[in-house]
């Protein structure tokens, strides 16, 4: 099949008739739908989904480029983000303009390459203790590997970034966080929401159960404000942290955050850094599993560079296949696993009008497939993010942390903690698929493994 649009021809595509086809098939999988629509028309895909607002599915690396980076100023958060935006408010990853780019000035700093490598002994001494627990597990036990992860990646980013110890209430913050994706999720797939968004979001099932889990993780949020501990003594940084940089923020009239953007803050940090990160590891151990060579090797350069010692700061740049194998997790699995878009004005791709207000939908998960950068795409081959391994392809042809000036701020912090977790869980224990082999992924907010994932421990 060719891939690309010619230049000056109308884009491929369903017809209006197969709108409503297309709906159901979208609100049942929006993956496969995904999928289906770039096998059969090609990487530039114009859907009539309204009158004058196409929607349009980008599947090459250019196309990415174009949207993320090249024409960034022409393109906002999509409205099928309006479901997140109830939950996350004007926090860093749904906010627009000029609060975004205050936001984003305050925060940035936060994120720095000494700041974040300032975390690695806390990350490390958090996934050790999560790993001691898998201790006491008897071999051949079966452990909820996704569950492990997402407490994990929770506790890290509150110690991280709020100095606050979320074993307690993580549970319940993450349950909370996926009971908000799965709602985010069905509200997006459903048709009213684009024309009439309060419509669309009351009238999806679950809106009040979901009310309920905002408020939840709303209590919580307020107790980690109020509890703000003033010592510090016992933070991993010994200086301040994020929460202190937003409660000390001062807008340019010399007032402070409000309580409402303060919240909207907390609880973006939380969503966008822990699910993210948990689903990564999790994809991870499941393909190191089915992929024993990798396995093997990762387990070689783990003993090489560690000698059973835990992982510094210093290690993670000779940790290189350790990095390799979490690229391709990320490749083959990444956890947002499409971004969109809203075209503010007119624009063209590939020779194609994009009207003002098209929404523009550029998946990773496809972009990451694309024939154009990548030999066999479907296969599991860290080797193909070693060092000088492609140097011909396309930058962004690889965007799991997105790309421009909306790209992810935690892309470091992620990468630290993901590389010392696997090295430690290597270091430990070799994880073996439960009957039912490699999940299939489920296309939330972010792409989870369908029903969790849970695998059978080894000790080693
Ligand atoms: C493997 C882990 C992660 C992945 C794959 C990931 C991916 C992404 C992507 C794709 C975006 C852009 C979304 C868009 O363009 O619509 C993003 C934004 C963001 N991420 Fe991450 N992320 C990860 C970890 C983290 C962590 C650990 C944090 C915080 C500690 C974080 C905080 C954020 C924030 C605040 C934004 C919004 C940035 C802005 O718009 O200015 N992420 N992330």
């Amino acid at each position: 099949m060719t891939a690309t649009t010619p230049a000056g021809r109308r884009p491929a595509g369903p017809g209006a008739s197969q709108v409503p086809q297309l709906l159901a098939a979208i609100g049942r999988d929006p993956l496969s739908a995904a999928v289906g629509l770039y096998r059969r028309y090609g990487d530039l895909v114009r859907v009539p989904l309204l009158p004058r607002r196409p929607l349009f599915l980008l599947c090459h690396p250019a196309h990415a480029e174009h949207v993320l980076v090249a024409r960034q100023d022409n393109y906002r958060k999509a409205a099928t983000y309006r479901p997140l935006r109830v939950f996350l408010g004007d926090g860093l990853v749904t906010s627009e303009g000029r609060l975004w780019e205050r936001q984003r000035r305050l925060i940035q700093p936060m994120f720095s390459h000494r700041r974040v490598s300032g975390f690695v002994p806390g990350m490390v001494a958090t996934i050790g203790r999560t790993l001691r627990e898998w201790e006491g597990r008897p071999d051949g036990a079966l452990v909820h590997v996704s569950e492990t992860m997402s407490l994990l990646t929770l506790t890290i980013v509150g110690e991280a970034l709020f100095g606050a110890d979320l074993r307690g209430t993580g549970a319940r913050v993450s349950a909370a966080v996926t009971g908000m994706q799965d709602f985010a999720t069905t509200a997006m797939r459903n048709p009213l929401l684009l024309p009439a968004p309060r419509l669309g979001l009351r009238t999806t099932p679950g809106y009040r159960t979901w009310r309920g889990t905002v408020e939840a993780v709303d209590e919580v949020v307020a107790q980690l404000a109020a509890e703000r501990r003033s010592a510090g003594q016992d933070r991993w940084t010994g200086g301040k942290d994020l929460l202190d940089a937003l409660l000390e923020a001062r807008h340019e009239d010399g007032s402070a955050l409000g309580p409402r953007q303060l919240r909207d803050e907390i609880v973006t940090f939380l969503m966008a850094g822990h699910e993210t990160s948990a689903t990564v590891l999790t994809w991870t151990c499941c393909l190191l599993a089915a992929h024993p060579a990798a396995r093997r090797r990762l387990e070689e350069e783990v003993e090489a560079v560690l000698s059973g010692r835990a992982p510094e700061l210093a290690d993670m740049d000779r940790l290189v296949w350790t990095k390799a194998v979490l690229s391709e997790a990320m490749r083959l699995y990444p956890p947002f696993w499409t971004l969109e878009r809203d075209a503010v004005d007119d624009d063209e791709i590939d020779g194609v009008h994009v009207p003002a207000g098209s929404t523009l939908a550029v998946p990773p998960y496809l972009v990451h497939r694309h024939p154009s950068a990548w030999e066999n795409p479907e296969g599991f081959d860290p080797s193909r993010f070693l060092p000088d391994a492609a140097p011909g392809r396309p930058r962004h042809a690889f965007i799991p942390f997105g790309g421009g000036r909306r790209g992810c701020v935690g892309n470091l912090f992620a990468m630290l903690e993901m590389t010392a977790a696997v090295a430690m869980l290597t270091q430990r224990f070799r994880l073996e698929l439960a009957p039912g082999g490699v999940p299939r992924p489920q296309p939330t907010v972010t792409l989870r493994p369908r029903g969790g994932l849970r695998m059978v421990l080894r000790h080693r």
